[in-house]
């Protein structure tokens, strides 16, 4: 292959002019055309080599995370003899393993499990964890988010005398960890800049007092704050120098440990000086944990936070670092990506269908991407579904006295389902979220996987629903437009929602390695290695007879498109693209119609106002023979995959999203139709969920049976595990509104403004994100000021026109043409096993 790579123009300009020579009519062009054709193959060969490289790169990873683990287990097991040798399982030949239950204190590990945080047992490796901070070792612990790792550190400073001191990213985290530390009764402090001055001064005296001598009334046993504090408060520095000379400070807990590395996609730069602890503090353990930590981020916090090198936590030599780390697949987590009906209204209508029938009684969350998005979806939910979902709105412009408020009743299970933007997650620690609706795409995927993994943290099932059309494809390219990196992230997010086959967990798996070279085993377990499919995400459990691949129609409809582009001669929004290919607007041989006067859109909109000018039949060989809706899917895969591309036009209020020719068009466009349909040309294939003679649409519902192999072909066995259940899901799609059609396309609302961005990281952030929540509740006993507040988004509401209030029964649907009308969303609700709907074979969308 290096060879061939290293063929340059030249070579092939030789080529062609050999086979000049050769051709019997010495015509050049088709010497160039076959030129063209043999780089379009190689490349494509190339393309297949490369694709079989990456996967046998996967499968030789995910090998090495086998044999990697059986090593573990062989030392585990001669190291657990030794164990038993010595009660605090240290051996000088096998190491120790912390995994074990045989050490001194495991007795009183359990016990103290139990009476204080009231769990029954450990989960991955939280016992590991404690058994190694007990001993007094440096632990880096990686577990994915929600896994458990504050145990880890919050059970051993119950254990030891002395102070633990917890360095934590964001004040909103530590408010909330201080919440239920209090609660089950732990004497834990914050000394951020959120605490009061008389509550600092109080804690400042006491830990001076335990500085100075035998302590007069009860230690702190865990104290938060933030990198800032270490780095820049004297006061708080000489505190803890006390501490440490009395023998007090028990150990130090690097919280999102990932930030202290340049090469995370978190640096914080107040993390760096964390370096002076160990140099202050040379005898204090260092426990850092972290959800993500791709090795060169693992070797980089190992080098700043001065700890030695790492061992492995079931055979850990004496001196080393232990490290523990945890598959990041989350198998009670079930991922979903459903149809989204065009209408503002009716997509809320699924929603609510979706939520009653799986998940009525449950407590989620449905993440909006903009502030006003939160309203309206909240207050459509209560209104339609006539009370029966309770809402809460959260985002940064929420006042603090209403987030307070909407935090408690969320907690007491008053308010079940928070409509918020991402500013509201960090630091919320709800055990039982049974599930989270995304109701428009994230903004990345690195956004959607942590925002949907607030679902299930207690460890139960719970479902991740997103609700995707092509036409939101445009809104993400507007929003992300600017950002850095941000159209990539976008596409991401685009390519794994517009993805109807492969495995959500490896999609991830292949994102994260990709993006933050995290390796492929994290997503390996005990019992499966990262590329066997999970088994009970929609792709796994989707009938394979449910998806219709279009083959050498969809290849010569992707032509097309990429013609139209060509010839249009200006960038083209998307639906004008897919209207010009289909033949609406402009595509009659004869009469050359223009494409937005044809449409009565375009007029003063920017770029808008020119008119393309396309004869389909000329430059495509005719329409594109495809729904709207498939053609949009089409362009959205064209888009993932570098055949078209965006390009933008910005006014003070709007950011107009186009879709134009790539570098990559010319990969298909060199070559005729007829040349398509013989299969010459880039590999490319679009697949669809079918719809059924009746219009209703197939969107997942497979069983075991069902269950694909890594190539995607379908496996003969069944999965192992009681998951991958045969799913029935039934989701109304429903016409699009006319106020809908008429701002599909050229037009976003530049709501950037709306938006909430990163995670607020100061004080602001903190007044911003965790002073609480606040309701929409239609129950008598909530407040005057909420029932006002509440009055008031009424009237505001951007689906307001179309609600009544108060509402007595959901709106009746309007009958539209071509449409069956509004379904009943159905999905095996995710509480437990037991409580799921019965598995059923279909999943059909009334369309
Ligand atoms: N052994 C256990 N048994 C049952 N529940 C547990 C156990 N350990 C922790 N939990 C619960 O799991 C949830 C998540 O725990 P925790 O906040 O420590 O996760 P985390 O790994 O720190 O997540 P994040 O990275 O999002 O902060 C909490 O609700 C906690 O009470």
């Amino acid at each position: 292959m290096a060879i061939a790579l290293r063929l340059s123009l030249e070579d092939y300009h030789a080529r062609a002019a050999n086979s000049n020579a050769r051709a019997p009519n010495g015509h050049a062009s088709s010497s160039k055309e076959r030129t063209v054709d043999n780089i379009a193959a190689e490349i494509r060969e190339f393309e297949v080599k490369k694709a079989k490289l990456e996967a046998e790169k996967a499968r030789v990873e995910s090998c090495l995370h086998v044999l990697y683990q059986e090593l573990e287990e062989k030392q585990r097991t001669e190291s657990a003899v030794f164990a038993r040798r010595d009660t605090k399982g240290k051996s000088k030949a096998g190491g120790i393993d912390y995994n074990s239950s045989e050490f001194e204190w495991s007795g009183a590990l359990e016990a103290k499990l139990k009476e204080v945080f009231g769990h029954d047992s450990f989960r991955l490796c939280q016992e590991g964890i404690c058994n190694a901070s007990m001993d007094g070792r440096d632990v880096v612990a990686i577990m994915p988010t929600g896994g458990g790792k504050s145990l880890g550190y919050q059970l051993p400073a119950l254990m030891v005398p002395g102070c633990s001191l917890v360095i934590s990213p964001l004040l909103a985290l530590i408010s909330d960890q201080i919440m239920h530390l209090h609660e089950a009764g732990v004497d834990a402090v914050m000394l951020t800049g959120a605490t009061s001055k008389e509550d600092s001064d109080r804690i400042y005296k006491r830990l001076q007092a335990m500085g100075s001598g035998p302590s007069v009334g009860p230690e702190i046993k865990l104290c938060y704050v933030t990198p800032e504090k270490i780095a820049n408060s004297k006061k708080f520095l000489t505190a803890l120098d006390r501490l440490y000379k009395a023998g007090k400070l028990a150990r130090f807990v690097v919280d999102e440990a990932h930030c202290v590395s340049s090469q995370g996609h978190d640096f914080r730069p107040d993390y760096q000086k964390l370096s002076t602890l160990r140099e202050r503090f040379p005898d204090v353990p260092i426990l850092a944990l972290s959800a993500t930590c791709p090795a060169q981020v693992l070797w980089d916090l190992t080098k700043t936070l001065r700890m030695p090198k790492l061992t492995m936590a079931s055979a850990a030599d004496v001196d080393g670092t232990v490290l523990f780390s945890t598959s990041l697949y989350r198998k009670n987590l079930h991922y979903y990506v459903l149809p989204k009906p065009a209408g503002g209204n009716d997509s809320i209508m699924a929603m609510r269908d979706y939520i009653l029938n799986n998940h009525r009684n449950d407590t989620g969350i449905v993440y909006c991407l903009t502030k006003k998005d939160c309203e309206s979806v909240a207050e459509s939910l209560t209104t339609l579904s006539e009370g029966q979902i309770k809402t809460g709105v959260y985002h940064a412009d929420v006042p603090d006295t209403r987030k307070e408020m909407l935090h408690r009743q969320w907690r007491e299970g008053r308010v079940k389902v928070v409509c918020a933007t991402i500013a509201f997650g960090l630091g919320i620690d709800k055990g039982d979220v049974r599930f989270v609706i995304h109701h428009t795409l994230s903004k990345s995927l690195d956004g959607f996987y942590q925002e949907s993994g607030r679902a299930g943290r207690d460890g139960k099932d719970a479902d991740c629903v997103l609700y995707y059309r092509a036409q939101d494809a445009t809104r993400i390219a507007s929003l992300t437009y600017g950002e850095r990196g941000g159209q990539e992230k976008a596409l991401a997010m685009l390519a794994f929602a517009c993805d109807v086959e492969e495995c959500r967990k490896i999609q991830f798996a292949n994102y994260f390695n990709k993006s933050s070279k995290l390796s492929f085993s994290s997503w390996a377990t005990a019992e499966e290695d990262t590329l066997t499919r999970c088994g009970h995400c929609d792709n796994c459990t989707r009938p394979p007879e449910t998806l219709e691949h279009l083959g050498v129609r969809g290849r010569v409809a992707a032509w097309q498109l990429l013609r139209v582009v060509e010839e249009a001669g200006q960038e083209l929004t998307m639906a004008q693209l897919c209207d010009l290919a289909r033949g609406l607007g402009g595509g009659s041989a004869k009469e050359k119609e223009p494409a937005a006067a044809a449409k009565g859109k375009g007029k003063g909109r920017g770029r808008g106002k020119e008119k393309a000018y396309v004869d389909v039949h000329e430059v495509a060989g005719g329409k594109v023979e495809l729904s709207k809706e498939q053609t949009e899917t089409l362009c959205v895969r064209l888009l993932v995959e570098g055949y078209l591309a965006l390009s933008f036009s910005s006014t003070a209020y709007t950011t107009n999203v186009y879709l134009k020719q790539s570098k990559k068009t010319g990969r298909f466009t060199a070559f005729s139709r007829e040349d398509i349909e013989a299969g010459k040309g880039p590999a490319f294939d679009c697949a669809f969920v079918k719809k059924t003679a009746k219009g209703r649409k197939s969107v997942a519902g497979a069983g075991p049976s069902s269950a694909k192999n890594a190539n995607g072909t379908a496996s003969p066995e069944k999965p192992k595990s009681t998951r991958g259940k045969r799913k029935r899901i039934e989701v109304s799609v429903t016409p699009p509104s006319t106020d809908d059609e008429k701002g599909r396309d050229i037009r976003i609302d530049n709501d950037k403004d709306d938006i909430e961005d990163e995670a607020p990281t100061d004080q602001e952030q903190y007044k911003a994100e965790m002073s609480g929540f606040i309701i929409s509740d239609s129950e008598s006993d909530i407040e005057e000021s909420d029932m006002e507040w509440q009055t008031s988004l009424r009237g505001r509401s951007r689906v307001s026109a179309n609600v009544k209030e108060p509402a007595k029964a959901p709106p009746v649907k309007r009958a539209r043409k071509s449409f069956a009308g509004n379904g009943s969303a159905r999905l095996p609700a995710a509480t437990s096993s037991s409580s799921r709907t019965p598995p059923e074979d279909v999943i059909e969308i009334s369309d």
